[in-house]
């Protein structure tokens, strides 16, 4: 089973351009939706979130703007939030894994924003990176009503947009129309049939 790891800066398109994979028959596993999962009433996350960020819980339920304003103004506060999450959301990752596996997958795609960050990359046998203009990505990203400080606060966080490039194996172009992302999705998967 071949593994792909699709990344990109936030609002770059990658859950875009996981659906794309979709469509040509390749399951995908969101990181972002995994946290969202574990974050939610009862999920996993809640009890040490509660523990760890007193305030940000109340009755069982994440405020997560508060969290989010929270973690960007405290380096140190991120972290402890990056330590609680990352081994919760890399044992959704094996799940998933496991389960592709067994259902005899030919390959499978892992959507993480944190893909070179976090050491993920180590964990698949290709790298991708959405990539786009910065102008373009504040701009989607404000459409869905998140400030413009914690906008950069958040890119600020992530390694740049040209680092990923150089390191990726395949670059996606999102800042065009999508019959462009599409093209460069076909070729990536006629790619992996060689
Ligand atoms: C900070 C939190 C509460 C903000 O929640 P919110 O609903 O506003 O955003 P969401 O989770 O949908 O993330 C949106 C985007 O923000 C960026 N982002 C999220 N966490 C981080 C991080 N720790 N470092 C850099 N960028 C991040 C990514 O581009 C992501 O796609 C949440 O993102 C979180 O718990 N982050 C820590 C876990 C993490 O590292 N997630 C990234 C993938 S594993
Ligand atoms: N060519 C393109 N490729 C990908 N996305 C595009 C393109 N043109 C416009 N978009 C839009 O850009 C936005 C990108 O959002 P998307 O949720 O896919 O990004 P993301 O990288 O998953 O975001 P996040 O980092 O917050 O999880 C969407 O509204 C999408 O429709």
């Amino acid at each position: 089973m071949i593994v792909l790891g699709l990344t990109g800066g936030i609002g770059m398109g990658k859950s875009t351009v996981a659906k794309m994979f979709a469509a040509h028959g390749i399951p995908c596993f969101n990181a972002d939706a995994a946290v969202h999962q574990l974050q939610a009433p009862g999920g996993r996350a809640i009890p040490a979130l509660a523990r760890a960020f007193p305030g940000t819980v109340n009755n069982g339920v994440l405020d997560r703007s508060k969290l989010r304003a929270l973690v960007l103004r405290d380096n140190a506060a991120m972290r402890r939030l990056e330590a609680i999450m990352h081994p919760m959301v890399y044992r959704e990752e094996e799940k998933f894994r496991t389960a592709a596996f067994r259902a005899h997958r030919r390959a499978v795609l892992l959507d993480i924003p944190l893909l070179f960050e976090a050491g993920g990359y180590r964990r698949v046998h290709r790298t991708i990176t959405v990539s786009c203009p910065r102008d373009v990505q504040i701009a989607r990203v404000l459409k869905r009503g998140l400030p413009l400080a914690q906008i950069e606060a958040i890119i600020a966080r992530q390694m740049p947009d040209a680092e990923k490039r150089r390191r990726a194996g395949h670059v996606i172009p999102t800042g065009l129309s999508k019959f462009h992302a599409q093209r460069a999705v076909r070729h990536i998967i006629e790619d992996l049939r060689k």
